[in-house]
């Protein structure tokens, strides 16, 4: 029944409008699933290789397409990326690019969930899978790679960590979102957004925390439930590795000056998530700040592992973290990251599924959480291609989708 009959590959738009890919797959009995890769600006130096979107897609009709259709089950989400990898041939997707082999592994995710008439997260996830919720974590105010002329540290996150639901959580993000607007209003600051829908205020680190901390307060009060804030500081977009030293706009940090400043802000605002703190090649530096302050906060490899079963084991024995970001696109397939999710779970590392500063309206990154029981989604907080996402958990929490 899930047997493929068809692949069809296009250019679409993404959030920042660039082309990006989009598959659809059919089936023997009708099932169809359809989903598009996204995009990364910070993107990490040993993420699968992304193609331009025509280069890739030509590609995988070459390679890709023939070795599927009438030949591989979309029931079977391991043979289906097997194939891709066979197709592809390389270690990195450099062939096919990972954003054709994305795209096509979660649109015949999806249309395996068609033909069985399950949900994606059920067709994923199994019968038994858990019955936890992610917590998102809606970035507020951003800058890094993400918008010119903003904070230094990449995204602040908002993280309703004490929520009682799904969607107490989502709407608790758009008002810190909206209190950030507010308080940046009495200080006279102006600005726009930038890629991810945070605010990309021209003010400095130090002032973004002063503002997402009170907005945090603010929102915490109103709610009745405890909200904290973390942060994404793509800690390698910082780092000069010529001079070994964190370029800031106002500060120049040596790798214990960055430890030690990364540990006193956990201290000082109680955040609870700080990932990429440090860069990617430094796992020792990594191992140093978890055992600093790994009891207190989560500190999540985005850069530093990529998704890949080989860095995150590398990771795990050297006590570099104790949380990874989950990005489909950086590995290529769903295979390989549910077995990224499954080595963190083993190993007491908690899995964030996180999306893209380039995304579109596909919403599988709600499902895979969901059906991985990931303790945490990173999808931004407004924006059409961020709620596309968190209005999906809310309908999967109410068995609507
Ligand atoms: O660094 C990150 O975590 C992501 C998403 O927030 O950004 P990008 O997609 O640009 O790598
Ligand atoms: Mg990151």
């Amino acid at each position: 029944m899930t047997l493929i009959t068809d692949v069809r590959l296009r250019r679409i738009l993404d959030s920042r409008g660039n082309p990006t890919v989009e598959a659809d797959v059919l089936t023997e009995s009708g099932g169809f699933g359809r989903a598009a890769a996204p995009s990364g600006a910070s993107t990490g130096e040993y993420e699968a290789v992304e193609r331009p979107p025509s280069e890739a897609i030509a590609a995988a009709r070459e390679h890709a397409v023939p070795r599927l259709v009438g030949e591989a089950y979309a029931g079977n989400q391991r043979e289906v990326d097997a194939v891709l990898h066979a197709a592809d041939g390389t270690d990195d997707f450099s062939e096919i690019g990972a954003n054709s082999a994305v795209a096509i592994s979660m649109a015949a995710a999806k249309a395996g969930a068609d033909v069985l008439g399950a949900p994606l997260f059920q067709h994923l996830g199994g019968t038994f899978r858990g019955e936890n919720f992610p917590i998102p974590l809606g970035n507020v105010v951003g800058g890094g790679e993400h918008a010119a002329d903003a904070t230094d540290i990449q995204e602040f996150l908002a993280a309703p960590v004490g929520a009682p639901s799904v969607e107490d959580a989502v709407f608790a993000n758009a008002a810190v979102h909206a209190a950030v607007a507010d308080l940046l209003e009495d200080r006279g600051v102006p600005c726009g957004k930038g890629d991810e829908g945070a605010w990309a205020p021209s003010i400095d680190d130090g002032e973004a925390f002063e503002i997402v901390d009170e907005a945090v307060s603010m929102v915490e009060e109103e709610v009745g439930f405890e909200v904290g804030f973390g942060l994404d500081v793509a800690g390698a977009e910082l780092y000069d590795a010529d001079s070994g030293t964190y370029e800031y706009s106002d500060a120049s940090r040596d790798t214990d000056e960055q430890i030690a400043y990364i540990a006193e802000l956990v201290d000082e605002y109680d955040l609870v998530y700080v990932e990429d703190p440090l860069d990617e090649d430094d796992y020792e530096a990594f191992a140093d700040l978890t055992d600093e302050v790994g009891d207190r906060t989560l500190i999540c490899g985005d850069d530093l592992f990529v998704t890949n079963t080989d860095r995150l084991r590398n990771g795990i024995d050297q006590g570099a973290a104790n949380s990874i970001l989950i990005k489909p696109n950086q590995i290529g397939t769903l295979t390989d990251a549910f077995d990224a999710i499954e080595l963190a779970t083993e190993n007491g590392y908690d899995s964030v599924v996180s999306h893209r500063s380039g995304e579109t309206e596909d919403a599988t990154i709600a499902h895979l959480a969901v059906a991985t029981d990931a303790p945490f989604i990173k999808t931004g907080a407004v924006g059409g291609e961020r709620t596309a996402k968190l209005n999906e958990l809310i309908r999967i929490a109410d068995d609507a989708t």
